[in-house]
């Protein structure tokens, strides 16, 4: 979006800076499509008009809560309000009903606790500061009043907030559309859609350069309400898993969380499923990396266990589950060797054969 005509001599501006993407400065001169700018780090830097763009000398100090209100709804205009209202603790800003939000890194309770939710609920859009709740609040009261279905799209890269946000959004659809009418066996189906991110994420994230707990899947949640709000089901459907990082990994990522959870199990499960250190099987050895900061792997595998509980897999069932896990590390340590006759190959020793085994035995 080049905007020459609103540049002059003593404008202020952004160009792009190598460093630090984008940097502001006054115009010293113009010569056809030249810009010669003063930038506020001290240099004099010639940008091209195409790429020089003005600067919202009347943007509040805290930034703006939804962009539209912004003069110039250029890329730096966007990134320096984002980044403004990021350096005061405001992760979320809107464009509209589009939310942004920032990845804070870092545990913020206060954001998201009982009370937040409170205040969101029935508040227009854009009454309060924006936050993921505001959102979740306005597609469940336009389901309602509409009596129709409603969705929300959660985007962006990986390590962007993605999970976390979706959590979020299914933990204030779970408040509002709470109740214990419908509780199965000491459980609401509340908890039961709640508890089905745990579940997934055993099986389908990893830790990977950009996130510790990266989902290697798409996922598509549907969460059904009946005519008076409350929650009557659940279903969630799953894409495109990666699969390749089954059996191939590399430093400094991880496989599936559910095969380290497993090897931390209890003793007496070490032993049913023959297992030991993740070091000790091939499909987790081509990475040196076992451990992920802040997870206990005992604990998730407890924690998982009973999030399947909660949604309702039978102990038969977890155990038909974990089987498969065991049997893939016992499969990728059957090793081969050359046979005698041409293009023959035979297991490649005790070793091997121990692993085979212990594959057919564990899938039965
Ligand atoms: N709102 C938030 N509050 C606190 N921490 C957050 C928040 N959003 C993200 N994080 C942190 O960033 C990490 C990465 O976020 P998340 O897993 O949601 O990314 P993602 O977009 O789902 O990534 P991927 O596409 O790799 O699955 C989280 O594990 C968490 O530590």
């Amino acid at each position: 979006m080049a905007t020459p005509v609103t540049i002059s001599v003593g404008s202020q501006v952004w160009i792009e800076d190598q460093e630090e993407a984008w940097i502001d400065g006054e115009v010293l001169s113009i010569d056809g499509d030249k810009v010669r700018v003063q930038t506020s780090n001290g240099k004099e830097v010639v940008s091209m008009s195409s790429s020089t763009f003005a600067k919202d000398m009347e943007i509040p100090s805290a930034g703006v809560e939804d962009m539209t209100k912004l003069s110039y709804l250029h890329e730096p205009g966007v990134l320096q309000n984002l980044a403004t209202r990021f350096g005061l603790n405001e992760i979320y800003t809107y464009t509209g009903n589009i939310l942004i939000a920032i990845n804070p890194f870092q545990r913020l309770p206060h954001l998201y606790d009982q009370s937040m939710m409170e205040q969101y609920k029935g508040a227009d859009f854009g009454e309060l500061s924006p936050h993921v709740f505001a959102v979740a609040d306005a597609a469940y009261r336009a389901m309602m009043n509409e009596g129709k279905s409603n969705s929300v799209l959660v985007s962006g890269e990986s390590g962007a907030g993605k999970t976390e946000t979706t959590k979020m959004l299914m933990r204030y659809l779970a408040y509002m559309g709470g109740g214990k009418s419908d509780v199965e066996g000491g459980r609401t189906v509340e908890q039961q859609v709640l508890e089905s991110n745990p579940v997934l994420e055993a099986f389908g994230n990893a830790k990977t350069v950009r996130n510790n707990n990266s989902s290697r899947f798409g996922k598509f949640v549907q969460i059904q309400f009946d005519n008076k709000g409350k929650i009557s089901g659940a279903a969630v459907k799953t894409y495109l898993l990666e699969r390749s990082r089954v059996c191939q990994i590399t430093s400094p990522e991880r496989s599936y969380h559910a095969f380290y959870f497993l090897c931390a199990g209890p003793d007496e499960d070490i032993k049913r499923y023959k297992l030991g250190h993740p070091s000790e099987f091939h499909y987790l050895n081509q990475s040196t990396c076992f451990q992920v900061d802040r997870m206990d792997d005992a604990q998730e595998y407890l924690d998982t266990k009973r999030a399947m509980d909660v949604v309702g897999m039978t102990e038969e069932e977890q155990e038909a589950i974990f089987r498969v896990v065991a049997a893939i590390l016992h499969l990728g340590n059957v090793d081969f060797a050359k046979g005698k006759e041409t293009d023959s190959s035979i297991i490649k020793d005790e070793k091997a054969r121990f692993h085979l085994e212990t594959t057919a035995e564990l899938l039965m």
